[in-house]
């Protein structure tokens, strides 16, 4: 059992960690630290966090592990806040969508990577944000994305891998090029091209959606989601991101033509091995 861990950022993710771990006994006292203290002040209230503070040297006394779950573009002004409070024994991890960048900007900021700094990625969420959406089985049979460097302390990625597999997650360790590039085909692409439809359908006619049946609301479900978080993911994950939708754009040009030319079989095919992968995902 950890004796204390400070959340900074207690929103959907950190929210939901901190509720998941009171929920399963694993730490004694969870603190939290943020920019807003009415979102701390409900934490509280939600019994999510024990206690919170607004000054980081508070925050952060005596912490065992701290837990970055702030908008990516924060990181490198959070990581240069705690950098002064926190002594090398401290296990630092994050929920940041992208990796590679959080990866670089902790090398910059200790000029190199903290051998107890493990980042993370839980492949969970919502278009919701913010503690009112907090859901302490958020990661139940999710996986979680560590990307440890080579230096990383294995005692660290053992502590963390074992307090995100008691919320019920699958743990799986891989390289952050790896993850960055996986989660811009599973997860950034799917909201830029929903932005886009967003975007296309907004300038041809703005009352196109009241024409809409339920696969575009389940379609568009994802641009609901927080605006500045996914500009933080596309600044800090930029090259997959784009390199995705040049592809995926091929993928489109290549449909357009099977319509424009009447290949109907060709057509039929692709829609058939791509219900077969969908419901094989969904099966497996
Ligand atoms: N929303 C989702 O479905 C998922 C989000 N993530 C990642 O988790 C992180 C957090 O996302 P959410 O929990 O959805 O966001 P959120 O908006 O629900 O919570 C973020 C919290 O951080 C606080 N905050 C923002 N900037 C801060 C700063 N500079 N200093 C201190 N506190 C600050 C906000 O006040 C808020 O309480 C992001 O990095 C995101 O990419 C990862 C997986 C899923
Ligand atoms: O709302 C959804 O379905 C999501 O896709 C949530 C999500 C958002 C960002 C992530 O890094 C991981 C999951």
């Amino acid at each position: 059992m950890i004796d204390k861990i400070c959340i900074i950022g207690v929103g959907l993710i950190g929210g939901s960690f901190a509720a998941g771990l009171k929920r399963v006994n694993q730490v004694k006292t969870i603190i939290g630290f943020s920019r807003q203290e009415s979102h701390l002040k409900k934490a509280q209230e939600m019994d999510i966090i024990d206690a919170y503070s607004l000054d980081i040297a508070q925050a952060l006394k005596q912490v065992q592990m701290v837990i970055i779950a702030t908008p990516v573009n924060s990181f490198q002004a959070i990581l240069e806040l705690i950098k002064p409070h926190i002594d090398e024994s401290v296990i630092i991890s994050d929920v940041g969508s992208t990796k590679g960048s959080v990866i670089k900007i902790a090398k910059l900021v200790f000029s190199q990577m903290p051998a107890r700094f493990i980042p993370a990625h839980p492949i969970a969420g919502k278009e919701k944000s913010g503690i009112e959406a907090v859901d302490a089985q958020l990661f139940n049979h999710k996986r979680v994305i560590l990307t440890p460097e080579e230096n990383a302390d294995a005692q660290a990625v053992d502590i963390l891998s074992s307090l995100w597999r008691s919320l019920g997650a699958k743990v799986e360790i891989m390289s952050d090029t790896k993850h960055d590039n996986l989660l811009a085909m599973t997860s950034h692409l799917p909201h830029m091209l929903v932005y886009g439809l967003m975007d296309y359908l907004i300038s041809n006619n703005p009352n196109a959606c009241r024409y809409a049946a339920g696969g575009f609301k389940d379609f568009s479900r994802i641009a609901s989601s927080d605006a500045l978080m996914w500009r933080d993911i596309c600044i800090n994950n930029s090259k997959e991101i784009v390199k995705h939708i040049e592809g995926y754009q091929q993928t489109l040009e290549k449909i357009s033509n099977l319509i424009k030319n009447n290949q109907v079989q060709a057509l039929e095919k692709l829609f058939q091995e791509a219900k077969s992968a969908r419901d094989n995902w969904l099966d497996s």
